[in-house]
């Protein structure tokens, strides 16, 4: 079922176009990525999604309701880049005031969130006092509280070392099964996009590319076989295939898949000492399409 519907949002100040008629089909339960590097234009198009910033031209629809729809409102769940908690509160206090704005608050739910995201023993601290992963953590529970239809989280992962990022997603992903939740976000680290049902890559400010992870790297990237030789003359030629990199001990050469990779190690195999089988991966996607490397 299509939750978000996005047609043409456009997004100009004065004459900078930040997004350019851009169109999102988000579908109930999915997580999309929005990929691109700073200034792409993803926190202007996350702005207006979540009814912050007014579209300068283009429609905005979530199961069936505008921006300015209290009923859009209520689906939502927002974790922006930069907290929106108080520092001198603790973050019981900071959750607490948070919960008490939603008049059908299901208490369970919300020691469930204070429990998944480990907040018990940070609960009595002020938010000022907090680790950045920590901090995080709180925010993504004041954005669950009301149980959105839908999340949207803005960076989620800047900063944030492997375990949290990890422990952030396993919950996240929990959510996910447990309640149907949709998850927008939009991020530069590649492996949060590798886990996406959906990718939209961005750059300045339009989508240059709409598609799923898997379809994306059949189309923008190639697997890479490096072989390793004391001869490496000798090796190339025995290779009916164009060689992409060349060093004095090796040659790279660009496959579609691991079934081509057993067949040139079978016809060379007396040629090399050993191998290297890389798999296309999203950074290969984003410099296809942008001709530069996100971080
Ligand atoms: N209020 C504003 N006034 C003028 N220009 C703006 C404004 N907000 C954003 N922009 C411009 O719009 C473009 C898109 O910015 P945006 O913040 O949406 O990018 P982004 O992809 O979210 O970048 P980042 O990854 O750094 O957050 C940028 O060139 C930015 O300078």
């Amino acid at each position: 079922m299509e939750l978000l519907k996005v047609d043409n949002l456009t997004k100009k100040f004065k004459n900078k176009i930040a997004v350019n008629n851009v169109n999102l089909s988000v579908q109930k339960g999915q997580l999309v990525a929005l990929l691109g590097h700073n200034g792409a234009g993803k926190s202007t198009t996350i702005s207006m999604l979540i009814g912050l910033m007014k579209p300068t031209n283009g429609e905005i629809k979530l199961a069936g309701f505008s921006p300015n729809d209290a009923k859009y409102r209520q689906k939502l769940g927002v974790v922006f880049q930069n907290s929106v908690l108080d520092d001198d509160l603790t973050v019981e206090k900071n959750i607490d005031i948070r919960a008490h704005m939603y008049k059908n608050l299901d208490i369970h739910f919300k020691n469930k969130l204070i429990d998944d995201f480990e907040l018990k023993n940070i609960i009595h601290q002020k938010y000022k006092t907090l680790s950045g992963g920590q901090r995080r953590r709180v925010d993504i529970v004041r954005s669950l509280l009301n149980k959105p239809e839908i999340l949207f989280l803005d960076e989620p992962s800047t900063g944030l070392d492997i375990q949290t990022r990890n422990k952030i997603w396993e919950v996240l992903n929990n959510l996910r099964k447990s309640m149907n939740l949709t998850i927008i976000l939009t991020t530069h680290y590649l492996e949060e996009a590798e886990d996406a049902d959906f990718v939209y890559v961005m750059d300045k400010g339009n989508i240059v590319a709409n598609d799923t992870v898997n379809d994306l790297k059949i189309k923008y990237t190639k697997d890479k076989l490096t072989l390793y030789s004391n001869n490496v003359h000798a090796l190339k030629q025995h290779l009916d295939i164009d060689v992409a990199e060349e060093t004095f001990e090796s040659l790279t050469i660009n496959i579609n898949d691991h079934n081509d990779a057993i067949n040139i190690l079978s016809k060379i195999k007396d040629f090399i000492t050993t191998f290297e089988y890389k798999r296309g991966s999203m950074d290969d996607i984003f410099i296809a399409l942008t001709g530069k490397e996100i971080q």
